[in-house]
Parts: structure tokens; C-alpha cells; sequence
């Protein structure tokens, strides 16, 4: 029997668990950025899972490794250290909480702001953000050409009436490193999963994630299973945001996800979160909607859906406070 000390159980009290599943996505949609096929299979996916992969996109492993180490120096110092550089409000350094309103995971991050200029936090070294700056800029182009692919499938025009939105310099996008360290302890206890990043969707546009090569990340079918995603280092791992199922009219799904942490490898993830300026207007695209197709949604601003998604919980269902038939 694994005997685990005080510190350690306390430390796991406050993080839910879950059941483990076997299930594993193996229908993951793969698009292959350079084919002409990409934008067809892009909207397919987005429609069906709110999720796919992307290869063949010119970010070289060498970059993303420099990138993936710097993260790991900064993880892998002093709690102390870190802690200069937190606590998040909400950007920062955050270790366990997440958010503000009590959610726990076993996770530590760096959250970062990315409208215009990376800005620094006391603690973090200049390699560090000097190279968060050139991955966000690389990956911001990518999902333009991503979101400027959708919008020729699904014809809304101008072409760039998605990608504007992340370009502008008043985006209000985020760049989140997460750092998920083993926990062999737990696992040989209880049996059960020991919950990394609690099930949410994200609220922007969309995200692209790009990991090491440890799995935990899950997506939830529309069926209601949970399947486990293969990790992939070489990949990045697209998902829509709330605000693209809104301005879709629900034809794009924001899928639910989590991340379970892992018995004996650390995981160190990135995410781009690709959000509109404040005061865009989060409403579908007429040229989506059929003829007499109702809005579902009630018009709101994403500085309005920010301050709501602030106040909930993760794994609330944000959206559904701005839906028409919700109560006023
Ligand atoms: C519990 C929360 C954390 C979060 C803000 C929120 O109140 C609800 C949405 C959460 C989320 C999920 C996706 C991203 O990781 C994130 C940065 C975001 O924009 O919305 C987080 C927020 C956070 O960690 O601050
Ligand atoms: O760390 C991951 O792999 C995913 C985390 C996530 O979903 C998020 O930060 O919103
Ligand atoms: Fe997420």
C-alpha cells in the first residue's frame, strides 16, 4: 500500500477526480494545412467534434523545444521563485487554483496577456517572454489562416471578418503555458483519476493547443463520452471557442474538454486563446443563417461575456445565460 504523507493529501483534497475511461478518440480529424481539401475538412470538423489537428504547419520542433525547456526552467524552480510572479489577477503564475471562483486542478501555469506587447511579470526571465512573444505571433498567423480557410467554406465575406478579429491590435487574446506534474501517489490509492484541468469550454474564438508528448487531454463527444486525445508533440490541436459557436449560430460547437493528470510523466501544454476585441458584438454572421432562421442567442458584447465568464465556475455552461430562452 502507497502511504502518502500529510502535505500530499492535503495538497489532493480539494482536487475533484473522475472516473478513468478507455476510450480513445481515434477519429481525430488531421488536417493537413497545405492540402486543398484543408478548408472543407476544417468546417466538417468544427461542426461534428469543435476539434481537430493540424500538421504541415511550418512551426519547427526546434522552436517549439527551446520554447517547451525555457517553460520547463522557469516550472521547475523554486516554489518560491515562482511565487514572484503570481498570484494571478487573473494573469500570472497560479499553481492549483484556477480562476477565481475556487476551481482546483493539479496543474501550475503562467498566464499571459497577449494584446499587442507580451507584458512581463516580476520573476520571469527575458529568454522566457522573448520567446512567448515569437510563439504567440506564430501561432496568431496560423489561426488567421485557419479562420480566413473557414470563412471562404462557409462564405462569409470579407475573408477576414474572423481573422480581423484576433489581428486587431485590441484583441483581447491569452496565452496560457500549464504545467501538470506526475502524480503516482493518487493514482495507485483510489483507482481514480486525479482531475489536471476541470471539463470547461473555452470562451474566445478558438484555441490551438500544442503539448508535449504526455497525454491527459479529453474532449467530450456530442454523444456525452469523454475520449482521451493522443498526444502528439509535432501537432497543434485546434478548439472552437464559445464566441465562434455564437457567431455560427450553434453550427460550430465549443467543445467541452479537460485535461487528467498523469501517473508518472509531467505535461507541459500551450494554448493560444484567439478573443475578440471588448467591444466586438458576438452575434451570427447573417450570411450563416438561413432564410428565417432565428438568432439563438441573445446580442451581447465579448466584454460583457467576459465579465459573466469571470464570475462563473469552469465547468458552468457560460453560454447558457445569453441563450433566448433564458430567463432575463
Ligand atoms: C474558472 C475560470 C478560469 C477561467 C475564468 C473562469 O472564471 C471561467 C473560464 C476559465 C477559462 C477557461 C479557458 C482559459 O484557460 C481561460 C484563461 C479563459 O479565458 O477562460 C480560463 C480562465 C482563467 O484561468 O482565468
Ligand atoms: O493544458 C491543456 O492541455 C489544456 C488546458 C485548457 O484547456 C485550458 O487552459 O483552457
Ligand atoms: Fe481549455
Amino acid at each position: 500500500m502507497v502511504v502518502l504523507s500529510q502535505p500530499i493529501l492535503d495538497s489532493l483534497s480539494h482536487i475533484k477526480t473522475c472516473k478513468p475511461t478507455s476510450n480513445i478518440f481515434t477519429e481525430i480529424p488531421v488536417i493537413d494545412l497545405s492540402a486543398p481539401t484543408a478548408k472543407t475538412l476544417i468546417v466538417e470538423a468544427c461542426k461534428e467534434f469543435g476539434f481537430f489537428k493540424v500538421i504541415n504547419h511550418n512551426i519547427t520542433m526546434e522552436f517549439l523545444s527551446k520554447l517547451e525547456t525555457e517553460a520547463l526552467t522557469f516550472f521547475n524552480s523554486a516554489q518560491q521563485e515562482k511565487d514572484k510572479s503570481g498570484p494571478p489577477n487573473p494573469f500570472g503564475y497560479g499553481n492549483k487554483k484556477i480562476g477565481p471562483n475556487g476551481d482546483m486542478g493539479w496543474v501550475e501555469y503562467l498566464l499571459f496577456c497577449t494584446n499587442s506587447q507580451l507584458i512581463n511579470f516580476p520573476g520571469l526571465s527575458q529568454t522566457l517572454c522573448g520567446l512567448v512573444n515569437e510563439y504567440v505571433s506564430s501561432i496568431r498567423k496560423m489561426t488567421c489562416e485557419v479562420l480566413e480557410m473557414i470563412a471562404e467554406e462557409i462564405q462569409i465575406w470579407p475573408r477576414d471578418a474572423l481573422s480581423r478579429m484576433i489581428r486587431d491590435e485590441k484583441s483581447d487574446s491569452c496565452f496560457r503555458l500549464n504545467h501538470y506534474p506526475p502524480c503516482p501517489e493518487l493514482q495507485a490509492l483510489s483507482g481514480r483519476n486525479l482531475i489536471g484541468f476541470g471539463e470547461h469550454t473555452d470562451p474566445q474564438i478558438m484555441s490551438v493547443l500544442r503539448s508535449n508528448n504526455t497525454s491527459g487531454l479529453q474532449i467530450c463527444l456530442k454523444n456525452g463520452t469523454w475520449v482521451s486525445v493522443p498526444s502528439d508533440h509535432t501537432s497543434f490541436f485546434f478548439n472552437v471557442g464559445d464566441s465562434l459557436q455564437v457567431m455560427t449560430n450553434g453550427r460550430f460547437r465549443s467543445v467541452k474538454h479537460r485535461v487528467l493528470a498523469e501517473g508518472l510523466k509531467s505535461r507541459v501544454s500551450m494554448i493560444y486563446f484567439g478573443g475578440p476585441p471588448l467591444s466586438e458584438k458576438m452575434k451570427p454572421y447573417s450570411q450563416v443563417m438561413e432564410e428565417g432562421e432565428e438568432n439563438l442567442y441573445k446580442e451581447f458584447t465579448w466584454c460583457e461575456y467576459k465579465k459573466s465568464a469571470y464570475k462563473s465556475r469552469l465547468g458552468d455552461n457560460r453560454l447558457g445565460l445569453f441563450e433566448k430562452s433564458a430567463a432575463q
